[in-house]
């Protein structure tokens, strides 16, 4: 009971209702995603449910809409293995949302073997930091409006093992599945604290987080981790555990000041140096800008 308890601790106690709020949940048709959007969508706010397979989306939705009693539940196409595909949503959110108040940047790939997304990026880096990257620059004056708002991005202890090689980003020269999936989660941090950091005075607010060891479907592409997962199902979390941090970055009155922060258990946890070191965030930034058509400023 003691491991479990150590393993599954952090709960989000807001009060914080969400009435006439907007929120976009990213990978939200399982997993930690799905109990977030549950959860937001319990406290009143319209939640837009983006994924890659609308009839899995469609699915939740509904279940949430019969279990809160909110109907503003909504699905949209969303694969952050294609370009086209971010662009195109964020074009229809746009046209169809006055405003965005909570992005949950929560979808994520882990261990897969090497693929390349449509545009030709490693399958963890295209997914997990470049097409969460280039969503957020697109719903980013939406945000601005819409301020108060905030950024919650999903990624893991395993960023510690993770290290940003610019000179093989795509994994061209090197492949390890474990490692890219670090790799592309040490990015999500790095994004967010230079995110914090150019948004500062803006009334948008960035947050990282680990959401704890979490029964969910990420393990599908490893049978070792796979094995793990059922072998210790009793001691890690639940999904609905493992959405507490990002419902607490989302949610908790008064984290302004701490924009830019990881948190692990509903708690600003510590990074690994690389995560810290802001030269790094900067050419991660810049890189990511190139590789996706953003322009610089
Ligand atoms: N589970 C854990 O122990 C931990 C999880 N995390 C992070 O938590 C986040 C949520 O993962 P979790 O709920 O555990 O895992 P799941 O596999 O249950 O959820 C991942 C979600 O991401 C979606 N997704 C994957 N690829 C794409 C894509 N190309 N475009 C759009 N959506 C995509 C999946 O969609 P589909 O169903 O169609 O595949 C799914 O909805 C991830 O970022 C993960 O890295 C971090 C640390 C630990
Ligand atoms: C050793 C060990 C465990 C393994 C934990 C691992 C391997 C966690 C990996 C987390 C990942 C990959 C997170 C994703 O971002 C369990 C199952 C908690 C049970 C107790 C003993």
């Amino acid at each position: 009971p003691q491991i479990r308890q150590m393993l599954s601790s952090g709960v989000c106690t807001s009060t914080t209702q969400l009435p006439g709020k907007v929120a976009v949940v990213t990978g939200a048709n399982s997993g930690i995603g799905k109990e977030t959007a549950k959860e937001l969508a319990q406290r009143g706010a319209r939640v837009y449910i983006a994924c890659r397979d609308v009839q899995k989306g469609e699915l939740v939705a509904k279940e949430i809409q019969t279990m809160t009693g909110n109907q503003e539940v909504l699905v949209r196409k969303l694969d952050l293995a294609d370009t086209k595909s971010i662009r195109t949503f964020a074009k229809d959110f746009l046209a169809e949302e006055k405003h965005l108040h909570i992005l949950i940047n929560n979808a994520g790939v882990m261990m897969c073997p090497y693929s390349k997304t449509a545009d030709g990026f490693e399958m963890h880096i295209g997914v997990n930091h470049l097409g969460h990257f280039l969503l957020t620059h697109l719903l980013l004056e939406k945000l601005k409006e819409s301020a108060p708002s905030r950024i919650v991005n999903v990624s893991s202890l395993a960023h510690h093992l993770g290290r940003i090689h610019f000179h093989d980003l795509q994994g061209q020269k090197f492949y390890s599945a474990g490692l890219a999936y670090c790799h592309s989660k040490l990015a999500n941090i790095l994004f967010t604290r230079e995110l914090a950091r150019r948004l500062k005075g803006s009334g948008v607010t960035a947050y990282s987080l680990h959401p704890g060891t979490v029964n969910s479907e990420l393990v599908r592409h490893s049978s070792f981790m796979r094995c793990l997962w059922r072998l210790f199902f009793f001691f890690i979390k639940t999904p609905q555990q493992g959405a507490q941090t990002s419902l607490y970055c989302a949610l908790t009155e008064g984290l302004e000041n701490l924009s830019g922060n990881h948190f692990s258990d509903c708690h600003v946890t510590w990074v690994s140096a690389q995560a810290r070191n802001e030269t790094i965030a900067r050419r991660l930034w810049d890189v990511s800008c190139d590789l996706l058509g953003i322009p610089m400023d």
